[in-house]
């Protein structure tokens, strides 16, 4: 195996699995620490899933941790640390902490950080993120619900969190090409940083910066930075087999689970809603107050009609979320959320519920742990960043992981048009 790479969510370790998969590895996703006897040979790739972007820091360096022996034991040359092209983290974590372990384990000195996925609006210049041309704290992520990101420039957000010197390569670097950004990587090297962020601004930028980075034991970013790496590790290893893209999904009904509060989302949640889908809002504080919840939306479920999909959503504004957060704390509302999004869709296989669209990182993790999956199949892109997936064990299933801010408008309407 190539490449191990860990993911800090679910969405995230998807949108990754997608990249690597269209560029020609044969690629497999884990839901989760693969369990040992879980057949993972003849694997280019493989994603491992955690949920450990918002754990305390220390929870997520020991998920880390434990994929990276396993991954280990399954063979991976290199490591790949995936998270948020939004850098979604706190001053506490996890990326400056994940990538420090990392390094230690991998036994090396020096990596790089680049989130930059400019198919999805993120470019980074100058060290500072840019979402679809906005600084990352002027963009919606300063109200993210869990992360709210306040500060665009990544040198900075990275130095606080690690206590590793964090550099920089910057643009004039990185459109000289490959030569030139391994030069850069040697001279930050020399002036003692051990993670530099790196410029990107469209997608010949991220095969560059593949090509001088494929041979780094870690390397860590968003999907767009492994674009290069397929093609790198080619040109040792002609023989890479070609991906199988064809997608059949299991017969049932489809549903959509939205616990993601995001722009895009908000705007795709409206979308369905014009278009007449039927749809069951849950109210955050009525969650809490214990006056509706999982059983409740089970009961609506069981009285529509079959048919169409069904949307089941606990989006909303960010007033709304603030409000909500106020009273209950964040992280708790959040919880409650997942939580009940998880407990419907526990019972949805046995209601023959096999098609399922869920919105949000944090969201389909819990989802997809309550449906009793070990790993998928990548399927074709919806849009960048987002598949479908297959379940290879257990329910069987058809997912589309979607990340918050990714998909059109039309995400949730166009996406059921692609299943045979
Ligand atoms: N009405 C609400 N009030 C407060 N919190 C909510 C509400 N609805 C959902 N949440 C919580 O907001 C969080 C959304 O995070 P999630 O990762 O699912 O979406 P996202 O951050 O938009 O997606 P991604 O991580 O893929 O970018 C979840 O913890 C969810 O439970
Ligand atoms: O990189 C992204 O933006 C996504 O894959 C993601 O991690 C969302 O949770």
């Amino acid at each position: 195996m190539k490449l191990g790479c860990i993911a800090d969510d679910l969405t995230g370790a998807t949108d990754l699995a997608l990249m690597l998969a269209r560029e020609g590895l044969r690629t497999i996703q884990t839901i989760g620490v693969p369990r040992a006897d879980l057949d993972l040979a003849g694997a280019d790739a493989v994603v491992v899933a955690l949920k450990s972007r918002t754990n305390p820091a220390q929870e997520a360096v020991d998920l880390s941790l434990a994929a990276a022996k396993a991954l280990g034991r399954a063979g991976a040359q290199h490591l790949f640390f995936k998270y948020c092209s939004t850098f979604d983290s706190t001053d506490e974590g996890n990326i400056g902490p994940v990538a420090e372990a990392l390094l230690a384990f991998t036994g090396s000195d020096f990596t790089l950080a680049c989130p930059a996925f400019p198919a999805n609006g993120r470019t980074v210049y100058g060290g500072h993120l840019f979402v679809n041309g906005v600084p990352l704290h002027e963009s919606s992520m300063k109200d993210h619900p869990l992360t709210p990101m306040r500060d665009s420039n990544l040198v900075r957000v990275l130095q606080r969190q690690t206590k590793l010197s964090i550099g920089l390569v910057s643009y004039e670097d990185v459109d000289a090409g490959p030569d030139a950004i391994r030069s850069a990587f040697k001279r930050e090297k020399a002036a003692g940083h051990r993670i530099v962020i790196v410029d990107a601004l469209n997608d010949a930028h991220l095969r560059a910066i593949g090509l001088a980075a494929a041979e780094f034991p870690l390397i860590t970013g968003g999907s767009g930075v492994a674009m290069g790496l397929p093609a790198a590790y080619r040109q040792s290893e002609p023989s890479t087999r070609t991906v199988d893209t064809s997608f059949e999904a299991p017969a049932g009904r489809s549903i959509i689970l939205a616990g993601s509060c995001s722009s895009a989302t908000r705007g795709q949640v409206k979308a369905a809603l014009d278009a007449g889908i039927p749809a069951l809002r849950l109210d955050a504080m009525e969650l809490a107050a214990g006056t509706t919840g999982a059983r409740t939306a089970l009961d609506w479920l069981k009285a529509q009609p079959e048919g169409g999909p069904v949307l089941i959503y606990s989006t909303a504004t960010p007033e709304e979320v603030s409000a909500v957060q106020n009273r209950l704390g964040r992280m708790n509302a959040g919880e409650i959320g997942e939580n009940t999004l998880a407990g419907i869709a526990r019972a949805l296989p046995a209601l023959g519920l096999t098609r399922l669209i869920v919105a949000g990182g944090e969201t389909s993790g819990a989802v997809v742990n309550a449906l009793d999956v070990d790993a998928l199949a990548i399927g074709p892109e919806i849009d960048p960043g987002v598949p479908w997936t297959r379940s290879l064990a257990g329910n069987d299933l058809a997912l589309a992981l979607k990340s918050g801010n990714f998909g059109t408008q039309d995400f949730f309407l166009k996406a059921w048009n692609m299943l045979r």
